[in-house]
């Protein structure tokens, strides 16, 4: 649905790297191959189906007057509606070189094909009344539309709706914009396709790849795997899914401490601490690797005081749920005094609580998160984007909608945890994390229980070795 470890751009980087590549190769050229890999894909899909081709004023209408011209040229029936007159040279310059009729998007007809060549990255502005009710009426009476860059109408940068229509696959053209990953996107571009139309692109942003886990050693034992602690409070199930996770996603040795510590799986060590004053001495073990707190910690003055004893110790740690709202707007503060790394996994309105709620994109204010709290963020979602201080981001779209059920965030912390234990380097073990999720989560089918996803890890792990 989104190619795997592919570069994001947003709008200006594009034109960034367009506008460098143009010193060296003629743009129509370049404008030549976007629509010749248009009109590849528009005739794999077409399968002999009469088009309508529509072209915007812009480059994406230059585009759409390429992808036409091909299409026609190789005996497909194309009709061609545009919206105002060309606006750049190059869009003109295609526009002459489409020798077929072209009537006004005003009377335009749907036909079973649509390529939509209205937008792509210079949207400016929310679309009108009148041309976005016509392109959803023409996309809608499709059988399947074929979207140049963007679907008309999605913010490039953002993924926000400024009128786009639904469209079966989206053609991505040289990288993946924002919009393919992010927000009102995510339902809008259907398939995203991606182009290699010549331009280079080099970014620290990617769509999620499926990442590599190195099996255990011949010599390795349960402490070189990792240990990993798992504070239990308030909700006892929820650290109890965390630890279940992070024992079936590779690490070594999982401990489970608390006033009452319970596991459904004996392999899980339970240690009780009767105080939150105790707490300092079982977490005193060099050999933990990292600790998990948050999973149903509560939000009292007993989590408070297990909250402040965990971040006194020098332990890397995953910070979930009630840590998260505990610390608000206090959490880069509380981090930064700490020498060890931290992974924080938000979900949107634990971010807002920690962040505020400005500032931009979701990739944006993920990336302006980590630098402040100089740590590593997973802000979750249906566009999960996983942020480091380094400004890499990782976006993973797609994963199961099945996963909007209770506990499925606290197994994310159990399974981001082992990875930390097991020695990731700190985006990856965010980034594998992620990925096990979402592939525990597609093994596990509709409706399940999150208990029932950690059964899935070592499935989910197995195509990773
Ligand atoms: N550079 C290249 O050679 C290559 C570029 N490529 C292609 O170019 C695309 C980017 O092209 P682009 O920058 O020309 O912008 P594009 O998306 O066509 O739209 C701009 C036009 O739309 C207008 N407009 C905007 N919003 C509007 C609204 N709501 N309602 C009405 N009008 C609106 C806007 O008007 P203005 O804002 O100026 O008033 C302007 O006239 C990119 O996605 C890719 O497909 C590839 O071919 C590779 C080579
Ligand atoms: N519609 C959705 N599509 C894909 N993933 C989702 C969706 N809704 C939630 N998720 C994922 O499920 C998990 C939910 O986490 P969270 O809200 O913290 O749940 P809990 O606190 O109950 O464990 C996150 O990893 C999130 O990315
Ligand atoms: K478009």
């Amino acid at each position: 649905m989104i190619p795997p470890g592919a570069p994001i751009l947003t709008a200006e980087a594009m034109r960034a790297a367009e506008d460098a590549h143009f010193r060296g190769v003629p743009q129509l050229d370049v404008m030549e191959r976007a629509g010749a890999a248009i009109a590849r894909e528009a005739a794999r899909f077409a399968t002999g189906r009469d088009m309508l081709v529509l072209a915007g004023p812009g480059n994406n209408g230059g585009d759409a007057f390429v992808a036409a011209r091909l299409l026609k040229a190789a005996g497909h029936d194309v009709t061609v509606a545009a919206m105002g007159e060309p606006q750049t040279p190059a869009a003109r310059t295609m526009f002459e070189r489409w020798e077929g009729a072209t009537s006004s998007l005003y009377e335009a007809r749907p036909r079973p094909i649509l390529i939509d060549g209205l937008f792509g990255t210079g949207m400016s502005r929310a679309l009108d009344r009148g041309p976005r009710a016509l392109l959803a009426d023409l996309a809608k009476g499709a059988e399947f539309s074929l979207a140049i860059d963007l679907p008309s109408g999605l913010e490039t940068d953002s993924g926000a709706d400024y009128g786009a229509p639904r469209v079966s696959a989206t053609i991505a053209l040289a990288a993946l914009k924002p919009a393919h990953l992010l927000g009102a996107g995510l339902e809008k571009c259907g398939h995203v396709l991606l182009a290699d139309i010549g331009i280079p692109v080099e970014s620290a942003w990617h769509s999620l790849a499926r990442p590599r886990i190195e099996a255990p050693g011949a010599f390795d034992h349960k402490y070189s795997r990792g240990m990993v602690a798992v504070i239990e409070n308030a909700m006892p199930g929820a650290a109890r899914l965390a630890a279940g996770a992070a024992a079936s996603a590779g690490a070594g040795y999982v401990m489970l401490i608390g006033t009452d510590p319970a596991s459904r799986v004996d392999a899980i060590v339970r240690k009780s601490v009767a105080a939150a004053e105790d707490l300092a001495d079982a977490l005193a073990d060099p050999r933990i690797g990292v600790v998990v707190v948050g999973p149903g910690l509560g939000r009292d003055r007993r989590a408070e005081g297990l909250l402040k004893a965990v971040l006194a110790t020098s332990h890397p740690l995953v910070l979930d749920g009630d840590a998260l709202s505990l610390l608000g707007r206090n959490a880069a503060r509380w981090l930064q005094a700490r020498t060890a790394p931290s992974w924080l996994t938000p979900h949107g309105g634990e971010f807002d609580r920690l962040f505020g709620e400005a500032g931009g994109s979701k990739i944006d204010r993920t990336l302006a998160a980590a630098a402040e709290a100089q740590a590593t963020i997973v802000h979750k979602g249906a566009d999960t984007v996983i942020a480091d201080p380094r400004g890499a981001v990782r976006v993973a779209a797609h994963a199961s909608p099945w996963l909007s059920t209770a506990g499925t965030g606290d197994l994310l912390a159990g399974l981001l945890a082992a990875r930390v234990a097991c020695g990731d380097d700190a985006l990856v073990a965010a980034e594998t994390a992620v990925w096990l999720h979402a592939a525990a989560a597609r093994r596990a089918g509709p409706a399940f229980v999150a208990d029932a996803l950690i059964g899935q890890i070592p499935q989910a792990v197995s195509e990773c070795l």
